[in-house]
C-alpha cells in the first residue's frame, strides 16, 4: 500500500516518514518534488504516485509573516489540501490532515471541542481553517487533526528558539497571558500512526472512515503559558536566564494570537488511546 507523505522536511512530516514505516510504502516529498503552491503540480504528484493514502503535515506555519501574504498562506493552507482531497477521492484512497488551535478566537477560558464555533483571529488561522472546510466538502475519507504549539528537537519551534536566545541573553520577556499546549511532534506522528493501524486492520474499509473519520484534537493533555512553558524549558536544559512574565499587549506581532487556546483530546482518547502530559513529553523530548 502507497502512503503519499508531504512536507517530509517539517517538524511533523520528519516524525511521521519514521512512524508510518509499518503501515506501507512511504514516498515521502518535499517542497522541491511536490511545491504546495502549484497547484498544477500538486495534482500531477498525486496522480503519480497514486496513493491509497495521503498524509499532509505540509503547510505555511509562518503566523506574523502569513498577515503579508494571505494569498500563499491560502493557497498552500486551503486550495492545496483541497486538491488533495479531490486527487484522493478521484482514486478511492483518504486523506490524513493536520490543523491548528488557531481556527479558535481564544476567548473562552475552557478546552474546545470539535464542535465548538471556529473564528480565527489571524491569516494563518483563517488558511488553516478554510483548508479544513475545502476537505470536508469534498466528501474524501479523511482524518483532520487539529494540534497546537507544536515542539521538537528539529526545524523551526519555540522550545529551540527559547534554547537559542536564552543562551544569548541574560533575560527573556515572555507573554504569560496566552494559554494553551505545547505537543510533542513525535506525540502527533506515533498518535496518527497508532490510529491508522487501527483503519489497517480493517482495510482502510469505507465503513471505518465512516465510523471514526472526521475531526480530532491531538494535543498534549494539561495545559500551560508561553512563559510558563519557558520556564520548564530553561529549568530542564540547566541554563541561568531571567525570565520575565509580560502580556501579549507588551509584546506586539502582526498577527493576533488567541488568549486562551486549549484542545481537549478527549474524543480522540475515548477511540484511540493515550496522549501525554505536555511535562512529560517535553522532559521525554530534551532528553
Ligand atoms: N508548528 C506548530 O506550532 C503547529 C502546527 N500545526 C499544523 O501541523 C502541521 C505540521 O506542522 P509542523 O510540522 O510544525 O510545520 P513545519 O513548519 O515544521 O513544517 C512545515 C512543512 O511544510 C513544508 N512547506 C511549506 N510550504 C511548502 C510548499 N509551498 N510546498 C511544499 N511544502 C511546503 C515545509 O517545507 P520547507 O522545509 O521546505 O519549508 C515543511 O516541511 C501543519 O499542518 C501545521 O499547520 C498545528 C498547530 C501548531
Ligand atoms: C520569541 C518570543 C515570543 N514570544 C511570544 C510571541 C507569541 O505570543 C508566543 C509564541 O510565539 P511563536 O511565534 O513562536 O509561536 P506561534 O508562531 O504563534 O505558534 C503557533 O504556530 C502555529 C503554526 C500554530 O498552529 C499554533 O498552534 C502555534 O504553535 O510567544 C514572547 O513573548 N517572547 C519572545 O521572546
Amino acid at each position: 500500500m502507497k502512503i503519499l507523505l508531504t512536507g517530509c522536511s517539517g517538524q511533523v512530516g520528519y516524525e511521521l516518514e519514521r512512524s508510518l514505516q509499518g503501515l506501507g510504502e512511504v514516498v515521502a516529498v518535499d517542497r522541491s518534488r511536490m511545491d504546495l503552491s502549484d497547484l498544477d503540480q500538486v495534482r500531477d504528484v498525486v496522480r503519480a504516485v497514486q496513493p491509497r493514502l495521503i498524509v499532509n503535515p505540509a503547510a505555511y506555519t509562518a503566523v506574523d509573516k502569513a498577515e503579508s501574504e494571505p494569498e500563499l498562506a491560502h493557497r498552500i493552507n486551503a486550495q492545496a489540501p483541497g486538491v488533495m482531497a479531490e486527487e484522493a477521492l478521484r482514486l478511492g484512497a483518504a486523506l490524513v490532515h493536520y490543523s491548528t488551535d488557531y481556527v479558535f478566537p481564544g476567548d473562552d477560558p475552557g478546552a474546545r471541542v470539535e464542535t465548538d464555533a471556529t473564528g480565527p483571529l489571524n491569516v494563518y488561522g483563517a488558511s488553516k481553517l478554510a483548508g479544513e472546510q475545502a476537505i470536508v466538502a469534498s466528501g474524501v475519507p479523511h482524518l483532520i487533526l487539529r494540534t497546537s504549539w507544536v515542539y521538537g528537537m528539529r526545524g523551526k519551534n519555540f522550545l529551540l528558539t527559547m534554547l537559542r536566545l536564552a543562551k544569548e541573553r541574560d533575560e527573556l520577556r515572555i507573554v504569560a497571558d496566552q494559554h494553551g499546549a505545547p505537543t510533542w511532534s513525535r506525540t502527533i506522528a506515533d498518535t496518527t500512526a497508532t490510529i491508522l493501524a487501527q483503519a489497517r486492520a480493517h482495510d482502510f474499509s469505507a465503513d471505518w472512515w465512516r465510523e471514526h473519520g472526521g475531526i480530532y484534537h491531538l494535543s498534549s493533555q494539561g495545559q500551560t503559558t508561553w512563559f510558563e512553558f519557558t520556564q520548564a524549558i530553561i529549568e530542564q536544559a540547566g541554563i541561568d536566564c531571567r525570565l520575565v512574565p509580560i502580556t501579549s499587549a507588551e509584546y506586539p506581532t502582526p498577527a493576533r494570537r488567541p488568549q486562551y487556546s486549549v484542545l481537549s483530546s478527549q474524543r480522540l482518547l475515548e477511540r484511540f488511546g493515550h496522549v501525554p502530559h505536555w511535562r512529560d513529553a517535553l522532559r521525554l523530548c530534551m532528553q
